[in-house]
């Protein structure tokens, strides 16, 4: 299968890292063993990117949460009618004003660092540290307004994974730039500078994504206590 994706002139994988279990036998160095130039073990670690805001920490309940405090008498949108990644469009089209207000609620000091964990996440993330042949990165995106979340967004990670997890940070804004297998994230399309990006996006099922009809073949994690294994062992196979 994965000679498919050889150039034999070149001997390198045509599909330049955008072809799961391939790009792992690559990362390995089969590919280069199978063509006589040198040693390679078994198939790489299966790479996972899992993605903070949303699918580890609780970003949409704490901003709802933390607006109703602030702003008690302003109209707010609840989970349930949460639609579309962005809170703060959703926000605008209430009224163009609380589009700053909604902002200020997740801009300010301390909303990233008290975010609660979402159930079930820091125990699958531990699990997948300690998995054979598997590697797990937090990929996460800052805010432009970078001030308090970027920091926070470490201190969280060490609060409620340790330092281990710290070490396992990748902060970007284009997740489609960094090469893995499978990145777990709740924001439905994911764009950037490489338009082929290696991963498959499975979307992790949040308020503001429920209603997104997925076209075949893309796949969903509805919650922690979904069966995210056999994700990896599906794309182990693959
Ligand atoms: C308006 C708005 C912003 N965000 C922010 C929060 C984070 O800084 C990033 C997403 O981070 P992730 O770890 O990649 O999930 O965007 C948001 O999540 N939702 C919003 O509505
Ligand atoms: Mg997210």
């Amino acid at each position: 299968m994965w000679l498919m994706h050889m150039d034999e002139r070149s001997r390198v994988c045509r599909s330049r890292g955008r072809c799961g279990r391939v790009c792992r036998e690559r990362r390995a160095g089969i590919g280069d063993l199978a063509f006589g130039i040198g040693m390679g073990g078994g198939a790489a670690p299966l790479r996972v990117l899992v993605d903070m805001d949303g699918v580890l920490a609780d970003f949409e309940g704490a901003v709802l949460r933390e607006f109703r405090a602030r702003f008690p008498a302003e109209p707010r949108v609840e989970l349930a009618e949460r639609r579309g990644f962005s809170v703060r469009e959703q926000y605008r089209s209430l009224r163009e004003d609380l589009a700053a207000k909604v902002a200020s609620v997740y801009e300010s000091p301390g909303f990233f660092l008290d975010l609660d964990p979402v159930p079930g996440a820091l125990e699958a993330v531990q699990e997948m540290l300690h998995m054979q042949d598997t590697e797990v990165f937090i990929c996460t995106s800052p805010l432009r307004k970078y001030e308090h979340c970027v920091v926070e967004k470490y201190k969280w990670v060490e609060k409620h994974l340790g330092p281990e997890f710290v070490e396992r940070i990748i902060l970007t804004r284009d997740k489609t730039m960094v090469a893995a297998d499978l990145l777990f994230d709740d924001k439905d399309t994911i764009q950037g500078a490489e338009p082929n990006p290696s991963w498959e996006h499975i979307l992790f099922t949040c308020c503001h994504n429920r209603h997104v009809q997925l076209p075949a073949p893309r796949r969903r994690l509805r919650s922690w206590a979904d069966d995210w294994r056999a994700i990896l062992e599906s794309k182990r196979r693959q």
